[in-house]
């Protein structure tokens, strides 16, 4: 369901330090299964480095914001607005309605997920608060799975431009070489050579 439709990823809340990875993790999440942006609180510069960085290296488009306006981009989005909460509809009732929101009125979607409280307003202004399962989690985990359900595991196909390198799928070993396929193979640092299950494992 792509066509020029955005999906974006808002994540609501940071503390820095304390959240680094999650953050960092939301939006390697939101950009390998489909979405189309991330924006962070403007505290989280660390981890919207990081994510540049990843699409800089295994490509893209993606983009990363930082805005301060959290609650001013979830009040005046101009699309639908799914809040991904423990307490929402299951997302297996729902992730059709949704699919058909976005693409009966070609409207953008928001995909907000929190970190520590978030404010209520947040639950009263989305147009869906879902669960995925009604259990506490983390929003890694939830937004993951809403995206592919979303997609319909239609990302999983998706292939990136701009890359530098590519990981070559295979049943052992951690093969990564120039996204061009033949110029030469390097590790996922950069560096020359491939690293086979035999020499290393993370
Ligand atoms: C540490 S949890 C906070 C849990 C919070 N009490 C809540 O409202 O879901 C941080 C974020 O993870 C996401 N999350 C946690 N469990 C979830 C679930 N079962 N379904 C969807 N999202 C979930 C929500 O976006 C939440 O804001």
């Amino acid at each position: 369901m792509h066509e020029e439709r955005e999906v974006v990823v808002l994540r609501y809340g940071h503390r820095p330090g304390r959240d680094d990875r999650m953050t960092t993790h939301v939006g390697l999440t939101a950009r390998a299964l489909g979405a189309d942006r991330v924006i962070f609180p403007d505290n989280a510069g660390q981890s919207a480095e990081t994510v540049r960085d990843i699409t800089d290296r295994f490509g893209g488009p993606f983009a990363v914001e930082l805005r301060a306006d959290q609650k001013a981009i979830v009040r005046n989005w101009d699309g639908v607005v799914v809040h991904l909460t423990m307490y929402g509809e299951r997302v297996q009732d729902v992730e059709g309605d949704v699919r058909e929101d976005v693409r009966a009125g070609n409207e953008d979607l928001l995909v907000v997920v929190g970190g520590e409280k978030v404010p209520w307003a947040l639950y009263e202004r989305a147009d869906y608060n879902v669960g995925v399962t009604n259990q506490p989690h983390s929003e890694v985990a939830g937004l993951a799975v809403f995206l592919d359900r979303l997609f319909d595991g239609e990302e999983l196909e998706r292939e990136w431009t701009d890359a530098d390198r590519r990981v070559v799928p295979e049943a052992t070993g951690k093969t990564v070489v120039d996204a061009d396929g033949d110029a030469g193979v390097v590790d996922a640092d950069g560096d020359a050579g491939s690293v086979h299950a035999d020499e290393s494992v993370d």
